[in-house]
């Protein structure tokens, strides 16, 4: 077949060399790496201009580093392709649905011949991947209002001219207002006309059944629309499957076998039970199994149809409870759930406060079940994110002991769009340490009146 995969081995056996937290990196100094790609390394950073007063609250961004030392010149010429077209796109395009490009640059850093010269692009920083919030269990309302952003930003991307040609969950992250950011345009195709053509590669579980027999020309495969539809089609089921595949297999190419198999009609679609009728026959009519019976559900007409679809309530409402449930449920992966009795906390601890979960599916059930826990932070100053909580979980109605009160952290928006910055620290059992961490005071209803926390240290 006429396809290189996406994960090639680009790295070494030991992986990329990373940069390390505090290097700077045009006018930004790295923090912590984000996630790995076939191509690129991407890390937390912040302006090196932030004053000492601004530290580790003025705006983080992401950096996608996209080495091409060392690498044989038509991968350096992929990788160069590859950073020039999502900063095309990014000029052509631009939608609260699609991760913010805010420059890019060339990295001189002559003491890591690894690393000098490669390609930098700046970006507006999410929360997580679908791909990590799919570690936990995605409750129906979360996952409609993930699908339909996902939607919107094709929508927008195929109504530009453009073809993502690489949807995964790996490539939608959630921002840090909890709403979907298509990224990774690396391999994004402009149309001309009804299809444009791209290099032979991309992620084998989401290549639609025409790829697999796409004949390669000099100007490469065929790519229209409909290949994002299909891909679309595979996430829906993942979503609401904690990430399973619709098409049996043990790998990636077994898979497209049994997908050959399925679009030659010898077998038929079986997708998994838990995903919901209303989302299942979405799902079928993105994996219709050729481009001709696909390309009437297009991504504009798939968004009508969920918005008329889905049940009428306040949009305002909706978005914003979302939001944060779609918070919560980020940071608890990576996590252990931890079963964390509010009993043991309020027994030496100056004040009381009861956990207060936004999400009233949650506050009514009486089951710590993952989905409905929430993350103490390490350090409030950071992002709420997975690897700034401590393993242990709290739950809607836990009683915690608070010991002081941080008035200028992460500022976190609850569902009322009540904004707060406010967090307070909670004294975690003997049995689990760390001894503290930190609880936003809009998980909470209970204002008592606690003394200032000294500034965290770390
Ligand atoms: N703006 C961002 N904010 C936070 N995390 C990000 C951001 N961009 C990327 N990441 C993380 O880094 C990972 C790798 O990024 P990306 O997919 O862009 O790299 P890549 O090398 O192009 O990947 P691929 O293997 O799909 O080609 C993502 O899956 C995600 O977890």
């Amino acid at each position: 077949m006429p396809y290189e995969p996406a994960a090639s081995g680009t790295w070494d056996s030991d992986g990329p060399e990373l940069l390390p937290p505090g290097h700077r990196v045009g006018d930004w100094i790295v923090d912590e790496p984000l996630g790995t790609g076939a191509w690129a390394t991407v890390y937390a950073a912040h302006p090196a201009e932030a004053g000492a007063e601004e530290g580790a609250d003025a705006p983080s961004v992401a950096l996608k580093v996209m080495p091409t030392a060392g690498l044989a010149p038509r991968q350096a010429r992929n990788v160069a392709e590859a950073a020039h077209r999502e900063v095309e796109l990014a000029r052509a395009t631009g939608h609260p649905r699609l991760v913010r490009l805010l420059g890019s640059l060339v990295l001189a850093a002559p003491d890591r011949p690894a690393l000098d010269g490669a390609i930098v692009l700046v970006m507006e920083r999410a929360r997580c991947s679908l791909r990590e919030r799919l570690a936990t269990p995605v409750g129906a309302a979360e996952a409609a209002r993930l699908i339909t952003g996902i939607c919107q930003g094709l929508a927008h991307l195929h109504a530009a001219g453009w073809v993502h040609a690489d949807l995964k969950p790996e490539n939608i992250l959630i921002g840090t207002d909890g709403e979907v950011r298509l990224s990774d345009f690396g391999f994004a195709v402009e149309l001309s006309g009804t299809h444009g053509y791209a290099p032979p590669m991309g992620t084998l579980d989401y290549l639609p059944p025409e790829r697999w027999r796409e004949p390669l020309g000099e100007q490469g495969v065929r790519i229209r629309p409909t290949a994002d539809i299909w891909a679309l089609g595979i996430v829906v089921h993942e979503v609401f499957t904690g990430g399973a595949r619709p098409f049996p297999g043990a790998t990636p190419t077994a898979r497209g076998a049994a997908v050959q198999e399925y679009a030659a009609g010898r077998t038929a679609l079986r997708l998994d039970p838990a995903v919901p009728e209303f989302w299942r026959a979405l799902a079928t009519d993105c994996l219709a199994p050729s481009h001709e019976a696909r390309a009437p559900h297009t991504a504009e007409r798939l968004l009508a149809r969920i918005t008329a679809g889905r049940p009428a309530r306040p949009r305002r409402r909706r978005v914003l409870r979302a939001a944060l449930l779609a918070l919560a449920v980020c940071t608890a992966v990576g996590g252990a759930v931890w079963s964390y009795t509010g009993r043991d906390a309020t027994d030496d601890g100056p004040a009381r406060v009861q956990v207060f979960n936004a999400d009233r599916g949650c506050r009514e059930r009486p089951e710590r079940i993952p989905e409905c826990s929430l993350g103490l932070a390490i350090d409030p100053r950071r992002p709420y994110t997975a690897e700034n909580v401590v393993p242990a979980r709290v739950w809607h109605g836990d009683l915690l002991a608070a010991d002081c009160r941080l008035p200028d952290g992460q500022p976190i928006i609850d569902e009322e769009d009540h904004r707060s910055s406010v967090w307070l620290r909670i004294r975690l059992p003997h049995a689990s340490p760390p001894a503290t961490a930190w609880l936003p005071a809009v998980r909470t209803r209970d204002h008592p009146a606690l003394p200032p926390c000294p500034r965290p240290s770390g």
